[in-house]
């Protein structure tokens, strides 16, 4: 999976996490280890967990030294302290001590445990014999003259025990030599195996040593238990503590990731065009900063717990499963490759059903929209069961891949269950003959088991997440692409900015020079060679049939799009050097769509300016004819509007966006079809309003009513994109037959002034004054439908 942006920023938290769970599978992993200490040193061996013993009687020492040679004496006898009143000496050395003194004092210990419980005569003699010979010595016992088995046999009968082998030694009959090669005949005989075998005897020996001297030692076993008791609790602790933090740091990282990102994508999508926006559509950015960025936040708390920790406890579990000398990995290979064959065959079969769900559910939605969306038409047309069947036969088909891919998954626990079983199964029977042979002891069998489990659990935590992590990186690849849209509307380099809001000003002369618009996805343009120019003082109407490109014109002026061809001023600058905000704050467009925003009524009218005085405020609904409504109210200026302004009529919400664009007193006023919804005399008075207060800027108006616009101080007739007639209504009346047309259409021939006798217009030509006859036709036409 590719590195999403957004994860950029945390890369700290990543790491923190690997070492919180990396910690944590440590602490988790040594836990059975502390178990198998527990069984094998703590019930096993009575809680006796060093071949040194802590406390000694000065003979029991002495018998174990019978098998040391002097250098290793040398070596003991430092770390013993003088006998006590009862003969008891103590271990004073140190922990390294101990552990230099382990390896020789239990091979002693095993062997004077051994003569302590007796040794038969015949035995002994092999062995010092065998040593003697192993050592290339010739036996030059004293007593040489005389079979001394015999001797012995006659001194101290068919067994011999330790005090019987110190007077044997004190008599010069065996000399410590002897004894010390016996040992190490003995171990190397032992062969692989010796270590457990002397481990276990030796530490037979320090608890017949501990009864002799006097100590506890039940008090010995529940101080072992007891401490490593707190052991196994400490790196209990320390793990959950460890859980914990890794959890928090997830949860503040997934919401800081989802915080960032609906934060990065909103500021994104501000700036978008309506190109951009046409690009995803309005749903589809909801369903990415919504949906998609909450399966990202899911996401990323799984990789932060369970996809970091898989591979840690995994890895950490090979580990001791290969330090852990049992001979058994290949039973662990075995259950891997199992588990591999039983995932491989499970995502085989539901792999592409998880695919096709996607598009199912997707369908699904489509569906459920445009059900949704459409249910006035639906129910106007009688179609409800039939769009009920529509929907019924998506919503069957995502069902039943649903109970498909969930009845194929229900496969996967028991198929792991019977794997794991299994292992520990071949684990027990393998090794319990381990344990038998004495080179295994339960507790390492145990924890063996443990580790095995650990491994295989990740092996499947990790395969699982494979599955799922491509599917839902789908999401974040959907928020990527927003985040790596730019806006094709950019703001001018700082180097070619042109501001005079806070110098002189702008004036707000606006001129089109022959401007030519294509929409980014279309092949033909839909304005041609458009070219005028709005004064301060001065209004400009625009006019035209349905789809001919009057919205697209005006929406050039704030840059909601860019020319292709040709340029727009303002005060002769090319718009596209002013600063965006400030030609923006310059503007004031109330656009087609109406739109006010949950709040109340001041704040949409104030909404281009918080600080905005309410002068100004009650100024700007006076001028779009709203205080009557407003001040109506009870609650005025307060009263509440609801998302979109569904609270308030069409023609109020004009109102409103009229009076919320004229509150920040523009120097260009655009009104692309802002009067539609008004009646005739509020449209008039509106426009009176305007001409007398709003003498300063620019008034451009696009409009279907020939009654809104006939007063304007030029009139634009659109048709399919291009000019096709200018001037006055009363010059249009006469020069365009589009335009008259269109006024034909809305008023009678009398409203018109068209019923007089052709008179031709003033300045006119000739065949225009064909025009009014035509016109009488038309009208003739339209009385007769009446
Ligand atoms: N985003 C767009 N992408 C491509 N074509 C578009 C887009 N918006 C509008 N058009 C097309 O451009 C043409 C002009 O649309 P426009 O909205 O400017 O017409 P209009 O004169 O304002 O119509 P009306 O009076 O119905 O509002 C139409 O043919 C329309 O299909």
């Amino acid at each position: 999976m590719r590195i999403f942006s957004f994860l950029k920023n945390h890369k700290l938290s990543f790491l923190i996490a690997l070492v919180l769970l990396f910690a944590q599978a440590n602490f988790e992993l040594t836990l059975p280890g502390v178990m198998s200490d527990i069984v094998d040193v703590g019930i096993s061996q009575g809680g006796i967990s060093s071949t040194v013993p802590d406390e000694i009687t000065s003979e029991d020492l002495e018998s174990v030294e019978l098998f040391l040679s002097d250098a290793e004496v040398d070596q003991v006898e430092p770390h013993f302290s003088e006998p006590d009143a009862d003969g008891v000496r103590t271990f004073t050395g140190s922990r390294s001590d101990r552990e230099s003194l382990e390896g020789f004092m239990g091979e002693a210990e095993m062997l004077a445990y051994q003569f302590m419980e007796g040794v038969s005569i015949d035995e002994f003699d092999a062995a010092t014999e065998s040593s003697a010979a192993d050592a290339g010595t010739a036996q030059q016992a004293p007593a040489a003259s005389a079979d001394p088995v015999e001797l012995m046999r006659q001194m101290f009968g068919d067994t011999i025990d330790i005090a019987d082998i110190e007077r044997l030694v004190d008599a010069g009959v065996v000399t410590k030599d002897q004894l010390v090669e016996s040992r190490e005949t003995l171990t190397r005989q032992l062969g692989d195996n010796g270590d457990s075998i002397i481990q276990s005897r030796a530490i037979e020996f320090v608890e017949s040593a501990y009864r002799d001297a006097g100590v506890d030692l039940t008090a010995v076993q529940s101080n072992y238990l007891f401490s490593q008791g707190l052991t196994m609790l400490g790196y209990a602790l320390a793990s959950a503590a460890c859980a914990i933090l890794a959890a928090l740091n997830a949860s503040r990282t997934s919401a800081a990731i989802g915080r960032d990102l609906r934060h990065q994508l909103y500021e994104r999508v501000l700036d978008y065009s309506p190109a951009e926006m046409g690009k995803f559509s309005a749903a589809s950015l909801i369903t990415r900063a919504t949906n998609d960025i909450q399966q990202i936040q899911m996401i990323t708390v799984m990789c932060l717990r369970i996809v970091l920790f898989a591979p840690c406890m995994g890895l950490g579990a090979v580990v001791r499963v290969l330090t852990t000398p049992t001979g058994m990995e290949w039973i662990l290979v075995v259950a891997i490759v199992a588990i591999a064959i039983a995932i491989g065959v499970l995502m085989g079969v539901t792999m592409p059903k998880f695919r096709i769900m996607q598009s199912l559910v997707d369908r699904n939605n489509l569906i459920a929209r445009e059900i949704l969306t459409g249910i006035m038409p639906i129910r106007a047309f009688g179609r409800q069961k039939h769009e009920e069947e529509r929907y019924d036969e998506a919503n069957r088909e995502l069902t039943s891949t649903y109970i498909f891919t969930n009845r194929c998954m229900t496969f996967l626990m028991p198929v792991m269950m019977i794997v794991m079983n299994a292992t520990t199964v071949g684990i027990v029977w393998f090794g319990a003959q381990g344990v038998d042979a004495g080179n295994l002891q339960v507790g390492t069998l145990m924890a063996y088991i443990n580790y095995v489990m650990q491994v295989i659990m990740s092996f499947m935590i990790l395969t699982m997440i494979s599955v799922m992590l491509p599917r839902a990186g789908v999401a974040a690849d959907r928020v990527q692409e927003v985040l790596d849209t730019q806006t094709s509307i950019k703001n001018p380099e700082p180097e070619a900015r042109v501001t005079r809001e806070r110098s002189e000003g702008w004036k707000g002369v606006v001129s089109y020079n022959d401007v030519t618009f294509t929409y980014p996805d279309a092949d033909v343009p839909t304005l041609e060679n458009i070219s005028f120019t709005a004064e301060p003082g001065k209004t400009v109407a625009i006019i035209g049939s349905t789809g001919c490109g009057k919205s697209t014109l005006v929406q050039l002026i704030p840059r909601l799009y860019d020319v292709t061809e040709g340029s727009i001023t303002l005060d002769g600058v090319d718009i596209r050097n002013i600063d965006l905000a400030e030609l923006r704050r310059t503007i004031g467009y109330v656009p087609q769509k109406r739109m006010l925003f949950s709040g109340t009524i001041e704040s949409n009218i104030k909404y281009g300016d918080e600080s905005m005085s309410d002068e100004d405020m009650v100024q700007a609904a006076q001028i779009a004819q709203a205080t009557e409504f407003i001040e109506g109210k009870p609650d005025g200026y307060s009263s509440p509007i609801s998302q979109g302004g569904t609270n308030v009529s069409g023609g109020q919400n004009q109102r409103l966006s009229i009076a919320r664009a004229l509150a920040i007193h523009p120097k260009v006023l655009v009104f692309d079809d802002s009067f539609s919804a008004l009646d005739y005399k509020t449209d008039a008075t509106l426009r009176a309003e305007l001409d007398r207060r709003c003498s300063d800027s620019a008034v451009i108006i696009v409009a279907q009513r020939i009654a809104t616009i006939m007063h304007a101080d030029e009139i634009l007739v659109l048709d399919d994109g291009r000019i096709v007639g200018r001037g006055t209504h009363a010059e249009l009346l006469h020069s365009c037959p589009e335009y008259l047309e269109i006024a034909k259409s809305q008023l009678s021939e009398s409203e018109l002034g068209l019923d007089e006798p052709a008179r031709p217009a003033s300045g006119q030509s000739g065949d225009e004054g064909v025009e009014p006859a035509a016109a009488a036709e038309d009208s003739t036409e339209k009385g007769g439908e009446r």
